[in-house]
């Protein structure tokens, strides 16, 4: 029977289907952080459960790690207390931890695909919604609630009911200044943040194909904004390319096994699935968000929808904005390029390139947050880092940060943020603050102008 990579995968990873129920998963890796950990570790202490297999699980603090003097204790109380709580529970566990300070430490969704831990075919789980990054590499990744966290450490397997199968298609070729960003952004905007709800979802077309593994982490990472359990993009050649190599890669004969397995994958040319779309790369323009959602988004030179609509209302009223306005030379005094959506090498580089020569605004407060210390160190090593000081940004270091501010970088109630995360609700940044997503080309401009600009023109 034809099957889909997500199908293949799956199946491979099943070890018991209960008659018209659930099936029971295996899974290959378990990452964890410091905020949904803690209750599942307090749940098997409170069994008397040990850890199944430690070695497949990996550890790494993010969320409440500060970005600023990583090296001295940490102030704020409780961020302290949830990051000595994961090294305890770690060393108790004998579970691999790359703590705050630690070479590899980083956003957890930026630190494993570095790695090489993120493999094509894999399981992969984590407390986490956007575990669906690493879907990007051909895997099952997805996030999981604290109980399951729980579920996974005592039998490394999970209960589930396979979700159902879509598929989007991009194809043709995508215009100038149009990021991985632009894509995902314009798709949610296009089916909706429920359109994938109950589905795991296979992103195709020759746009994926052409893109980098950076860029398809960045789509993969938002389908759980649409709703979707995960996206997954088909291992190719730029897969084993990125893979290869890595510190937690298989070498050697294994490799090539592997790669045997790995090329299996893909989906079948005549294999169903039970919803599909299409797009054509070239509808597709750099895009912003206005609203208090991430599927309320416009082309940057497009306007505000002009719709009777409630909850487009309520956005509004919190947003500032109004109904048929463009966003166009709105002044913005925040920009954020960072977290686990855009916090990639490719993304300093596409920002530093923008942003050579050239100074930021005055009013305009810009932090630079790369996803790990091997990003930082990049960042550094390609001489991007003197870029963006003599332009007056702000480096800091590698950890979730603004993104949802449940640490010390928070952006003030009332101001706007040009923000390259991936949420934009009600008090995401901080509270009363207010999040306008987009690439980091556009909060680059940003930056650089103090406002909201027509990219689309300053582009040579
Ligand atoms: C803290 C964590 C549970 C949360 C998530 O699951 O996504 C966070 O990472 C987020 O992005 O909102
Ligand atoms: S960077 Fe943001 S979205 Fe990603 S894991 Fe951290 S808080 Fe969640």
């Amino acid at each position: 029977m034809s099957k889909t990579l997500f199908d293949k995968v799956w199946d491979a990873h099943v070890v018991h289907t209960i008659e018209d129920g659930p099936q029971i998963l295996y899974i290959d890796k378990h990452l964890i952080h410091e905020v949904t950990s803690p209750q599942a570790f307090n749940e098997l202490e409170k069994r008397g459960l040990p850890i199944f297999r430690p070695q497949q699980v990996l550890a790494t603090a993010d969320h409440n790690t500060p970005t600023k003097d990583q090296h001295l204790p940490i102030k704020d109380e409780l961020s302290r207390k949830q990051l000595s709580q994961l090294s305890e529970n770690c060393e108790k566990h004998g579970i691999q931890l790359y703590e705050l300070g630690h070479k590899y430490n980083g956003i957890v969704h930026v630190m494993a695909p570095e790695l090489g831990i993120t493999q094509p075919g894999m399981s992969i789980v984590c407390g986490d919604s956007h575990t669906s990054t690493h879907g990007a590499f051909g895997s099952i990744a997805f996030g999981i609630g604290t109980s399951q966290v729980a579920q996974v450490f005592a039998s490394q397997c999970l209960l589930l009911t396979k979700p159902k199968s879509m598929r989007i298609k991009v194809n043709g070729k995508l215009k100038k200044g149009v990021l991985p960003k632009d894509v995902i952004l314009y798709i949610i905007s296009q089916i909706g943040t429920n359109a994938g709800t109950g589905y795991f979802c296979e992103y195709a077309g020759d746009v994926f194909e052409n893109m980098s593994m950076e860029g398809r982490m960045t789509v993969c990472n938002m389908s759980i904004e649409m709703g979707a359990r995960g996206g997954i993009i088909a291992p190719d050649e730029t897969t084993f390319d990125y893979v290869k190599g890595r510190k937690f890669a298989p070498k050697g004969q294994e490799w090539e096994n592997q790669l045997d397995n790995w090329k299996s994958l893909p989906t079948d040319s005549d294999a169903k699935f039970d919803k599909e779309y299409t797009f054509d790369a070239e509808d597709i323009e750099p895009m912003i968000t206005f609203g208090t959602n991430p599927g309320m988004g416009i082309k940057i030179n497009g306007f505000i929808p002009d719709q009777n609509d409630s909850s487009l209302e309520k956005s509004l009223k919190y947003m500032d904005f109004k109904k048929g306005e463009s966003l166009i030379h709105k002044p913005i005094n925040y920009v954020f390029i960072g977290s686990c959506t855009n916090s990639r090498i490719e993304d300093f580089r596409v920002a530093a390139e923008y942003i050579k020569g050239k100074k930021k605004a005055k009013n305009v407060t810009a932090w630079l947050v790369p996803g790990s210390r091997q990003v930082e160190q990049q960042i550094e090593a390609e001489g991007l880092k003197t870029i963006f000081t003599e332009a007056g940004f702000e480096l800091r270091q590698p950890g979730c940060s603004a993104c949802l501010a449940m640490n010390d970088d928070k952006i003030p109630a009332g101001e706007y943020c040009v923000s390259t995360s991936n949420r934009n609700f009600e008090g995401r940044q901080g509270q009363g603050s207010r999040t306008l997503l987009a690439s980091p080309l556009l909060a680059a401009a940003t930056a650089i102008e103090g406002k909201i600009i027509d990219i689309t023109t300053h582009l040579n």
